[in-house]
């Protein structure tokens, strides 16, 4: 799974522990790591946490960011990227959940684009919250705010699924694999015939 968080040093340790316990538990639990390839703050501490438990752990960095975010040398797998866009493809390919942890700009960056993308149905891999500390809560009431206001639907507003330890977020990726994996299971019900697509549910917008 792919985990998006800080890469800042000027954060409340409490949220690199956050970082090392979310590590430790992907490892117990047998899953591997996408990572963005850094060494630094909780980017840093999840992939330590997760070769530290016999995990295995990807990281993608751009090559502008070895320096800054110190690339990790240690990961089992390191992919130095030309760009940005290139090191996202990387890492949303790679991943078969998205795990959010507080995080910057760069972190609020890739939970919208997985969060957008899922309620767009282009993607039905889990998009998990973790935010012990509340720091995320005014964006979560800024999606609802624009819910109330009728620019983002409801079921797209709950496609992020939210929760406040590391143990929580886990279940929740475990049970939307679950559930994803019964979901393919079923025989495809989306052959779109042009009637079909006359006589259906007007479609929903892009909000
Ligand atoms: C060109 C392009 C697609 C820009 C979009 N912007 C971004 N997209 C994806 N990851 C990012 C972006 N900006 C920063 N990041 C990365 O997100 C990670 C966390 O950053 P932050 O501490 O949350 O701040 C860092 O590794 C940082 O390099």
């Amino acid at each position: 799974m792919a985990v998006y968080c800080s890469a800042s040093e000027r954060i409340d340790p409490v949220h690199v522990q956050l970082a090392a316990d979310v590590g430790a538990l992907i490892a117990a639990r047998g899953h591997s790591l996408v990572s963005g390839g850094g060494s630094v703050s909780m980017m840093g501490a999840v992939a330590k946490a997760v070769r530290e438990g016999g995990g295995r752990t990807y990281g993608v960095i751009p090559r502008a960011l070895l320096e800054k975010e110190v690339g990790d040398r240690y990961a089992d797998e390191l992919v130095v990227t030309d760009g940005m866009r290139e090191r996202k493809g990387l890492m949303d390919d790679a991943a078969d959940a998205f795990v959010v942890l507080p995080g910057g700009l760069g972190t609020l960056e890739e939970l919208i684009e997985v969060w957008s993308s899922k309620a767009l149905a282009m993607h039905a891999k889990p998009v998990v919250a973790c935010d012990p500390t509340g720091v995320l809560d005014p964006l979560r009431q800024a999606v609802d705010t624009l819910v109330t206001s009728g620019f983002v639907q409801r079921a797209a507003a709950d496609e992020v699924i939210w929760t406040r330890s590391a143990a929580e977020a886990l279940d929740a990726v475990e049970a939307g694999l679950a559930a994803a994996a019964g979901a393919a299971a079923q025989p495809s019900e989306a052959v779109h015939t042009q009637e079909g697509l006359e006589s259906g549910a007007p479609r929903d917008g892009d909000g």
